[in-house]
């Protein structure tokens, strides 16, 4: 009983909540939840489970970043931590907060809270795909949802698309 409870006490000191090693973010139905999946096998490395939306999201950055260490998983000493959130890609702002991560996981370095990984550089990983399948994949999760929720099916694809014969001016879900 004293070596499992000693063994409980080893682990729980040795694994902690640090600032993400890396980020998957890119165009939405690009794969990236299945890419995060298929990553997390790896034991070497340990995800957060939902979308965090912090560096998009003003109501989430501006808690701070102890608000976004928070949300990570607990993570040993050798593993690298991630978290996926495609929508940083399509908020410009996100992009540029995203250098602010860099300059905190240096801190964190520099003050000894850290790990292997977070001295070295913030890995992002961005994923597009072909944009006519996406945006099918796109749309069919939106009726899908619609469907779900009991409501009627939304208007076809390419008036969710097209407005006025232009896709700049369609809705912005479906077509960023
Ligand atoms: N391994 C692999 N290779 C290629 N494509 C794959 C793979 N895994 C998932 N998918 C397809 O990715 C689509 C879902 O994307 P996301 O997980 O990014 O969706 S989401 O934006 O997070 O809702 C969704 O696309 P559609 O099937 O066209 O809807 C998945 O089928």
């Amino acid at each position: 009983m004293l070596r499992i409870l000693l063994f409980i006490g080893l682990s729980h000191a040795q694994s902690q909540k640090r600032l993400p090693d890396a980020i998957i973010f890119g165009v939405r139905k690009g794969g990236t939840r299945a890419l995060l999946e298929f990553v997390e096998i790896n034991s070497k490395v340990s995800a957060a489970g939902p979308e965090i939306h912090f560096f998009d999201r003003d109501a989430n950055y501006n808690q701070g970043f102890s608000w976004y260490r928070e949300q990570m998983p607990e993570a040993t000493e050798d593993q690298l931590v991630i978290e996926k959130t495609p929508r940083y890609f399509v908020v410009k702002k996100a992009v540029e907060r995203m250098q602010e991560l860099q300059r905190k996981r240096q801190e964190d370095c520099d003050r000894g809270f850290a790990s292997k990984w977070t001295c070295k550089p913030l890995k992002l990983v961005l994923i597009v795909r072909e944009p006519v399948s996406r945006l099918i994949s796109g749309y069919t999760q939106i009726q899908d949802k619609r469907l779900k929720l009991n409501k009627e099916p939304g208007p076809e694809l390419e008036q969710e698309v097209f407005k006025n014969g232009d896709p700049a001016q369609g809705k912005g879900q479906i077509t960023r």
